[in-house]
């Protein structure tokens, strides 16, 4: 029950643990999705203001040209020799001099979201420039040459003058300080662009390495750790750590199989605890199972690592030992057998203190043997008249022996060491 109300705990704590990564993931997605957005909204405002720019600057330069037209078309009004030339003359002349005043008019009209406009009005309005008042003079101008007619004027006439100087000396020098202003305007705009497009991309980039270094690794760490742990528990034995039949004889069938294409030696040992039957009904099942564990540590402890210990089921275990022949197979199985005869459990409590043994079969794996499980057949074969010789004991039940009655197919260890 305890066990039970634990794994609870457990549970709920792994579930509230992956909650809080479900809730980080999507909270690191949401904040993505809003930087993103974010930055759409940004780089909008920043390209349709960079657009305005441009058509300020376009409209600069378009000023900038036109007035040089007028005078260009004034000088051809005067100089027309009169009739359907001058006509055609002036109404060219009026027409450009109507554009340049909706161009001015349209430029001062320019969004305020235009962050240069101010600089551009202080050209266009303060004391110093006054740009407006000179467009607007100069228009005027142009405009009362355009109602003379052709023959009353001259390129020497004060009207042509004040156009032409008027033009050259002021005009084009305000109309070329606006220009500059609006071009550096437009390349400041650029710039913020520029600026705002690498703080969206470092922050989205920081976003992005966060999100792997606080959501996604843990999550993919604890899914590689769940895969491992379920990985393991598919191969062990839960009681005790070894592995679990299943994964015994899958790994039993590849060294058999490495052990036929390369040759060599490789044996086999059985054990099963004496009267286990007994400590269960006598101890309980819970002193039965720290028997198994006791059991199994102990053997663990003596084993190498390329040495395979599977628990076959119940109390019977399976030990296979590689580049091991019967000889020595038999001498670790008798080491076993002594180190477990000693081994206590309960050994804090003298009224519970339990003692056991073990019976052990020993066989080789031959040659002739079509897979593991004749070899598991044959160290079964010698567990049994372990056991029915009066338990606690190793009995070796070596290959190739079976057809050669004459010499006994089943060994007790004692007399293999009077052999050898
Ligand atoms: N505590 C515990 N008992 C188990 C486990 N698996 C099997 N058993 C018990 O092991 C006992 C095996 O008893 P038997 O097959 O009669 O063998 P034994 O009493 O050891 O007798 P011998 O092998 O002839 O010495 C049974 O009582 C099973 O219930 C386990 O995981 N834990």
């Amino acid at each position: 029950m305890q066990g039970t109300g634990n794994s609870r705990i457990f549970k709920a704590a792994a579930i509230s643990r992956d909650k809080r990564k479900v809730a980080g993931y999507v909270m690191g997605l949401l904040l993505i999705a809003v930087a993103i957005t974010y930055s759409h909204f940004i780089i909008d405002r920043l390209i349709t203001r960079n657009n305005q720019d441009r058509q300020t600057v376009n409209m600069g330069y378009q000023q900038n040209m036109q007035a040089q037209r007028i005078n260009h078309l004034a000088f051809r009004y005067i100089l027309s020799s009169g009739g359907h030339e001058s006509d055609i003359s002036r109404q060219q002349l009026a027409s450009a001099v109507n554009e340049m005043y909706d161009l001015h008019l349209s430029l001062l009209k320019t969004p305020p979201s235009v962050e240069y406009a101010a600089a551009a009005d202080a050209i266009y309005f303060d004391a110093q420039h006054e740009l407006d008042l000179k467009i607007r003079t100069y228009l005027g101008a142009a405009r009362e040459l355009a109602e003379k007619p052709a023959e009353l004027l001259a390129p020497d006439s004060p009207l042509a003058r004040f156009l032409e100087r008027h033009n050259t000396e002021a005009l084009q020098q305000g109309l070329n300080l606006a220009l500059e202003r609006y071009k550096a305007a437009d390349s400041d705009a650029v710039t913020q662009l520029r600026r705002v497009l690498w703080g969206l991309f470092v922050l989205v980039l920081l976003l992005v390495i966060l999100e792997w270094r606080f959501v996604f690794h843990p999550i993919f760490n604890g899914l590689e750790r769940q895969a491992n742990d379920y990985r393991k528990q598919a191969h062990t034995d839960p009681l005790t750590g070894c592995y679990n039949r299943r994964h015994f004889m899958i790994a039993a069938e590849e060294a058999f199989q490495r052990l036929q294409l390369a040759g060599g030696e490789c044996s086999l040992l059985v054990l099963d605890i004496d009267y286990f039957k007994w400590v269960n009904d006598s101890y309980g099942h819970c002193t039965g199972d720290e028997v198994i564990q006791a059991l199994v540590d102990s053997c663990m402890a003596s084993l190498k690592k390329t040495d395979l210990f599977g628990r076959l089921g119940g109390e019977e275990f399976a030990i296979l030992l590689p580049d091991t022949g019967p000889v020595q197979a038999a001498g670790m199985a008798e080491q076993l057998r002594q180190q477990i005869e000693k081994l206590e459990v309960n050994q804090y409590d003298a009224e519970a203190r339990i003692t056991f043994t073990v019976s052990i079969g020993v066989t080789d794996i031959s040659s002739g043997d079509l897979s593991p499980v004749d070899a598991i057949n044959r160290a079964d074969i010698a567990l049994y008249q372990a056991k029915s010789a009066g338990r606690n004991r190793v009995i070796i039940n070596a290959s190739g022996k079976d057809d050669d009655r004459s010499s006994p197919a089943i060994e007790s260890l004692s007399a293999l060491g009077a052999e050898s």
